[in-house]
């Protein structure tokens, strides 16, 4: 890992908040200029040269007509994502704490729609993450046609899953017990498998009872996590759909317990869980801002998903000035 830059840019300020452990950089990027490479995040999300997160979120000003704000998400590799829910309600927290809203129900733009937050008492936050899209084209996954269960194949392994968007992708298995399942080998190995072209986020569910379950998360692009939101909601979604799950469920992952409700297809999924600020910081930014050149001249895909290391040659994440 090279040494962070010595910044000569201008100062940034920023939170660091968690939802259930899983933890982010948040920015205000509608009160202050804000440009990061994927390079650059991935400097910042290192827990030891850097601040150390699993997603940088990034607030910039609304892009409808109908909505409070533009939500950027990006994982620690540098990738740009479509979706995270336990991002959401720290989204819902910040933008209140900062005073860039009073308001209690925040509708905000994701890169793969709108989403609902409704801030609760105590710093508990209810996201209305959407419907879940079912379709594998949509997801995406490849399939000749949409079923409940999946068998994939991993190397000489044979696996069974549901491939679930929640606007980003999932693959959910039931396993036995979390705590014995192989989610550092299994994991990411799913991740970045052929049949999830946008890799995925790979869930291990652990049904208790039909309201009460327990999950572990490799994220994508982030790897295991304490906690990760839609990934519980795609879980609660593929339990439900085996017919394990009723429809409202308790989801304990390794940092606490999430709600999540969802009252079948065409329904969208609910999310109730907590929300933590930790700390204020400050940092210059690095001054070189312009797109760095690069030997390998690559140009990777840059839709959410698909800024892979060694794809530099991505729009830097800014802000309209
Ligand atoms: N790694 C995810 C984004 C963060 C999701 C997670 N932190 C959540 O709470 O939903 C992806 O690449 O789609």
């Amino acid at each position: 890992m090279s040494q962070p830059r010595r910044g000569q840019g201008p100062m940034l300020s920023f939170t660091k908040m968690h939802g259930l452990g899983n933890d982010f950089m948040v920015v205000d990027a509608i009160s202050q200029p804000f440009r990061l490479r994927p390079d650059m995040i991935r400097e910042l999300a290192d827990r030891h040269f850097g601040i150390g997160f699993d997603q940088l979120l990034v607030v910039e000003p609304p892009g409808l007509p109908d909505v409070d704000f533009r939500y950027r998400i990006f994982n620690s590799d540098g990738s740009e994502v479509e979706q995270c829910g336990n991002g959401a309600r720290c989204f819902a927290r910040f933008v209140r704490d900062q005073r860039l809203t009073n308001k209690k129900v925040i509708r905000v733009q994701t890169a793969k729609g709108v989403i609902e937050l409704r801030v609760g008492r105590g710093g508990m936050v209810t996201v209305d993450m959407g419907v879940p899209e079912l379709n594998p084209p949509a997801i995406p996954f490849a399939a000749d046609r949409r079923k409940d269960v999946y068998t994939v194949e991993v190397g000489d392994e044979t696996v069974e899953l549901s491939a679930i968007s929640m606007g980003n992708p999932h693959g959910v298995l039931v396993v036995d017990d979390v705590d014995a399942a192989p989610v550092g080998e299994l994991g990411p190995r799913l991740e970045s498998h052929p049949r999830f072209p946008a890799r995925a986020n790979i869930g291990f569910l652990q049904i208790i009872d039909r309201s009460h379950a327990r999950l572990r998360v490799f994220e994508r692009g982030s790897g295991e996590t304490m906690a990760c939101g839609s990934g519980a909601c795609a879980a609660v979604v593929a339990g439900c759909l085996r017919g394990l799950l009723d429809s409202r469920v308790d989801v304990e992952l390794k940092g606490g317990h999430l709600v999540i409700e969802w009252q079948g297809e065409g329904a969208p999924v609910m999310m109730e869980g907590p929300t933590a600020s930790v700390f204020e910081g400050q940092l210059r930014l690095p001054g070189d801002q312009s797109p760095r050149r690069r030997k390998s001249t690559r140009q990777g895909d840059t839709r959410p998903g698909h800024n892979r290391q060694q794809n530099r040659h991505r729009q830097p994440a800014t802000s309209k000035p």
